[in-house]
Formats: structure tokens, C-alpha cells, sequence
């Protein structure tokens, strides 16, 4: 994979990452098409990171259809590059990981066999509230694995769905934040000369879609960046540089956040699911016409959520950039909910402007 990337980079091309755990929906293809505006190559990573779930999590059960994928990756407008398919990205010591780095109970690799991996990245206040509290070993296990694919992928751009919000806030932290007189700048001179290189390789499906995108690219480098020096802004924390992008949620017709655990719902459960996003924009609305007191936004959305079957684990109402929570709307917040419908944990979330 680092081989193909810097085979890319040889060429200045800019590279765009989407990791992604498969089972790919038009969420994904959001990213993808994204990642479009702004790179010129772009891999996509399927891995269901086993570094993320607990043992009573849904690891074992997790949707996947890595041929659908690739199906579903070929007919993107515009193509990609590549796919990044690794079996396992852990050394689990002694122990055996089993396939795709899971298997029952293995999670975070170290702990049981005392060998092996045993390096994590933690984003310590960010990672404690929200989703953290139910899932306590998510975001460290989310951080660590975005931290691995960096490196291995070397992108210029990594994109993230707002979807999961606290976990691409966290990222974007981790990554990078504005720094006033930091001097760490990443200067990427673009190039005019955009040729494809199909690269197979024995660890990664050697995946070539391009399909007549070459004058389309060469168009839009021309159009805009050609010749120019681009300086993507300092990063922090770990210095990588790499521009983090979040993406709008995608939402099926009726307004359910497309997720890939939607597909353990039964038909009556993704009925009452839709009360989510239905309390979510009433919240909202209700915060544009005036009430700003967070404790009456987050009685309506858990009362109906409740009232239509749901379990909630949490509705809280938090700074965007701190996820810290707060008691009236005073700047842009975002209103985050986990709620569970059977066995399905759904996440969901609607920023708030006023
Ligand atoms: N509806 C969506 N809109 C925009 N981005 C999304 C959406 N669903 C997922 N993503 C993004 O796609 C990337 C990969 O997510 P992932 O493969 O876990 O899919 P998922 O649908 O979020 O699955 P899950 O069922 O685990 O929530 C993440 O950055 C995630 O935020
Ligand atoms: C970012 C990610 C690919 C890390 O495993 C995963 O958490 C996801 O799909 O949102
Ligand atoms: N997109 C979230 C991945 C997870 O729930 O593990």
C-alpha cells in the first residue's frame, strides 16, 4: 500500500484516504465523491477494526459483502484507485487473532497474550463523553487504527463522515488545528502531468476503476491549482499532515441516517427508529424558534424516542469543538443521540446554528 502511494505522491499526485469498516452505503460513496474535489488519487480501506469493540460489542455480527463493495465501488462517478483490504493490521502475540484481526472476545490484541501490539493513541478529553462512556475503548481504538492507516496510506486528505461526529471531531483534533505562527507547513507542488498507474499488490486488491476520468482531472487541475504552491495548514498533536474533511450526513428518503448496522433492523424497529431524526428535527426547530434551554430540547427528543420503542443511551446537547455539554444554546451546538431499536445501536446527530 505505501509502495503504491508513494509511487503516487513520486508522480505529485495527491492522495485522498476514506477508511471504512464495508458494507459500503451511499454515505460512503458521499465521502467519495468528496474526496473527488479534492485529490486526484483515492483509496478506500475496508477493515472492521477489531481494535474498536469491546467483547459484549457487535464485532462477531458486524455487516459485511466485500464483493457488493467493490460493486458498489465501481460504479462511483469518477472511480477509484484503490481499495485497501488488509486481513489484520495487530500483532496479537502469541495469540491468535484469528481472521480480520477478530474472532471471539480478541479486542484490543495485548492485554490477553502480554505481547504483540501494544501501542495506542488516545485523544483524551474528546474521547470520554458521548460515545465513549458506553463504548470505553472505541476512540481509543478508532484513534490507534486512523493513526496505523496514516501511516501506511500517506494521504494527503483523510475523509469522515459528521455522522459520527464525536469521532471526526476527535480526529480532526488529533490531526490538525489551526496554530497561529506554527511553522510546520506541508508544501505540495501540483503538477499538470496526471497519469495512471495501476499498481497490484499482493496485501491490497490491486483495483483499477478509472474509466475515462483522465481528462476530467487534468480539466479540473487546470481549472484551479495548476503551477500553484498549496500550503495545507499546520497540523497539531501528532503532526501529520493531513487535512481531515467531514462530510454532511447522508439520509435515506425518509430521513434515517444511512449506517450499516441499519440492516440488523428489523422492519418494525426501522419504523420506530425513524423517531431519531423526527425528535431531532423538531429539537431543532424548536431551538430556531426560541427555546434554548437544552434540558426541554432533550426531554422532547428522549420522551419521543422512548414512546416509539427506542433505548436510549444518550441525548446530550454539546459545544461542536469541545462535544463539552451545555445547559442554553448560546453558539453552535450539535444535539448527538445513541439510541438502541432490538439489538441495533443507531447514532444520529443535527447541528445547530443559531
Ligand atoms: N450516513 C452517513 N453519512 C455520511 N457519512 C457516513 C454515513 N454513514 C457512515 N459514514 C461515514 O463513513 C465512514 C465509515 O463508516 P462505517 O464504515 O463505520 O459506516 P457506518 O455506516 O458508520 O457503520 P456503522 O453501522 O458502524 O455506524 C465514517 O467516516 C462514517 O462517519
Ligand atoms: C474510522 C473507522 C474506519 C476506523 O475503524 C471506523 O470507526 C468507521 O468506519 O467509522
Ligand atoms: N462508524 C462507527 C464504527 C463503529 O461503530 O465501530
Amino acid at each position: 500500500m505505501t509502495k503504491w502511494s508513494r509511487s503516487m505522491r513520486s508522480q505529485s499526485k495527491l492522495i485522498a484516504l476514506v477508511p471504512t469498516m464495508g458494507y459500503l452505503h451511499q454515505g460512503h460513496l458521499s465521502l467519495i465523491k468528496e474526496a473527488h474535489k479534492h485529490a486526484n488519487v483515492i483509496a478506500v480501506s475496508i477493515y472492521v477494526n477489531p481494535g474498536q469493540f469491546s467483547p459484549n460489542e457487535d464485532l462477531s455480527t458486524y455487516p459485511s459483502d466485500f464483493q457488493g463493495d467493490i460493486q458498489k465501488l465501481m460504479s462511483v462517478p469518477g472511480g477509484i484507485d484503490v481499495v485497501f483490504n488488509p486481513k489484520n493490521l495487530y500483532d496479537y502475540g502469541d495469540s491468535d487473532g484469528g481472521e480480520s484481526g477478530g474472532g471471539d472476545g480478541v479486542v484490543s490484541c495485548i492485554e490477553k497474550s502480554g505481547l504483540g501490539h501494544e501501542s495506542w493513541v488516545r485523544v483524551e478529553k474528546l474521547e470520554k463523553g458521548l460515545c465513549g462512556k458506553s463504548r470505553p475503548i472505541f476512540f481509543r481504538g478508532v484513534a490507534t487504527i486512523v493513526t496505523k492507516l496514516f501511516n501506511i496510506v500517506e494521504p494527503d486528505f483523510a475523509l469522515f463522515g459528521k455522522k459520527d461526529y464525536q469521532q471526526w471531531r476527535k480526529l480532526h483534533h488529533e490531526v490538525r488545528k489551526f496554530l497561529p505562527g506554527a511553522s510546520t507547513h506541508a508544501l505540495v507542488h501540483i503538477i499538470p502531468n496526471i497519469s495512471m498507474v495501476t499498481v497490484p499488490l499482493a496485501s491490497l486488491i490491486g483495483w483499477k476503476m478509472k474509466m475515462g476520468l483522465e481528462s476530467e482531472m487534468n480539466s479540473r487541475i487546470n481549472g484551479s491549482k495548476l503551477g500553484e504552491e498549496k500550503i495545507l495548514e499546520p497540523v497539531r498533536d501528532l503532526d501529520f499532515s493531513i487535512k481531515v474533511i467531514g462530510c454532511e450526513i447522508t439520509r435515506e428518503n425518509d430521513g434515517l441516517a444511512m449506517s450499516s448496522r441499519n440492516v440488523h433492523l428489523k422492519p418494525e424497529e426501522r419504523e420506530k427508529a425513524l423517531s431519531i431524526n423526527k425528535s431531532l428535527s423538531k429539537a431543532k426547530s424548536e431551538a430556531e424558534n426560541g427555546q434554548v434551554q437544552c434540558d426541554k430540547l432533550r426531554n422532547l427528543v428522549i420522551q419521543c424516542i422512548t414512546e416509539a420503542g427506542g433505548t436510549i443511551d444518550y441525548a446530550e446537547i454539546v459545544d461542536q469543538h469541545s462535544l463539552e455539554k451545555v445547559e442554553f444554546i448560546k453558539g453552535p451546538v450539535v444535539f448527538c443521540v445513541a439510541a438502541l431499536f432490538g439489538k441495533v445501536r443507531l447514532i444520529d446527530n443535527m447541528e445547530i446554528n443559531l
